[in-house]
């Protein structure tokens, strides 16, 4: 099992990461609060009441976290792929597999990413929509400390299990739609890349960034979903499950809740996962 894959993802992941992070953090406060008017006034009132600080909430986690998740992600892929072709890395530029196979790897790697991502992403959700500011005097101190205080925390408020709300909804939003972003990806390389050359530096990162909307255009319906159930009971909005959820929110605030974020979720889409494939590719030809 080729071990690079899983390092390169890593470092991919890290990198992907603190470049989108911002416009994550706009993207959550949308998605679970009401207090803002829209993407302006959110990153508005964030920059002047909590700094450019306030957009980084909740990222050191994620850093080592998501990093590791994005590690398991592509290593996963590259492998499961390898296991159903016999082919290599290297070897898929000349050969691209079936979308089908390319397909079925994404949706593995998409499953056990989330199941390892749940609850750090439960914790950077939690620490994200903490809206207290050290710099207003008067303001109350935020009810999670850090990430590992937000932890604790949870544990002992809502027992072990509690760390992983939300994970039924995020398994839901990542399974097909990472299948499609590494279809797109492939496709999209193999399309604008002359036969027997490595793809250029553009067309990763063109075609990483178009997988990265892809798959976040199908995702921000659970992406919404998932981001209610993991603040649930700190909203005082504690769902009895999924469907609940989904009902509720259609009910209350019709079916465009359902898009909150989608505009953002696009945004720092095409940056990101431009990055994530563009150092992934390049450390595993500097490996080759
Ligand atoms: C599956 N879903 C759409 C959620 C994410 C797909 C892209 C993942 C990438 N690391 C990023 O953060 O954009």
């Amino acid at each position: 099992m080729p071990v690079e894959e899983f390092v390169a993802g890593w470092i991919s992941g890290a990198l992907g990461l603190v470049m989108g992070h911002p416009f994550d953090t706009v993207k959550v406060r949308l998605q679970t609060q009401n207090t803002y008017r829209g993407i302006v006034d959110c990153v508005v009132k964030i920059y002047r009441y909590e700094s450019i600080l306030g957009f980084f909430k909740g990222m050191s986690f994620p850093i080592a976290s998501v990093a590791v998740v994005n590690s398991i992600l592509f290593g996963v892929y590259s492998n499961t792929l390898q296991a159903l072709t016999a082919t290599s890395h290297q070897d898929r530029r000349a050969q691209l597999p079936s979308y089908t196979h390319i397909f079925i790897a994404g949706c593995t790697g998409g499953f056990l990413q989330a199941y390892s991502l749940a609850p750090f992403d439960l914790i950077k959700v939690r620490l994200q929509n903490q809206t207290e500011s050290k710099l207003w005097p008067g303001s109350p101190p935020p009810k999670y400390r850090g990430p590992v205080h937000c932890a604790v925390t949870i544990f002992r408020e809502e027992g072990p299990r509690g760390l992983f709300r939300g994970s039924g909804a995020l398994m839901l939003r990542d399974t097909p739609t990472l299948g499609f972003y590494f279809v797109t990806y492939e496709g999209l390389c193999h399309k604008y890349t002359p036969a027997g050359q490595q793809p250029s530096s553009t067309t990763v990162m063109v075609a990483g960034g178009f997988a990265g909307i892809g798959s976040w255009v199908t995702a921000t319906p659970f992406d919404v979903i998932k981001a209610r159930m993991q603040m649930g009971c700190v909203n005082q909005r504690a769902y009895k499950g999924m469907l609940d959820c989904i009902v509720t929110s259609f009910r209350q605030e019709g079916l465009g809740v359902f898009f909150r974020g989608f505009t953002i979720n696009s945004a720092r889409a095409f940056p990101v996962n431009a990055v994530t494939f563009l150092s992934y590719e390049y450390l595993l030809r500097m490996w080759g």
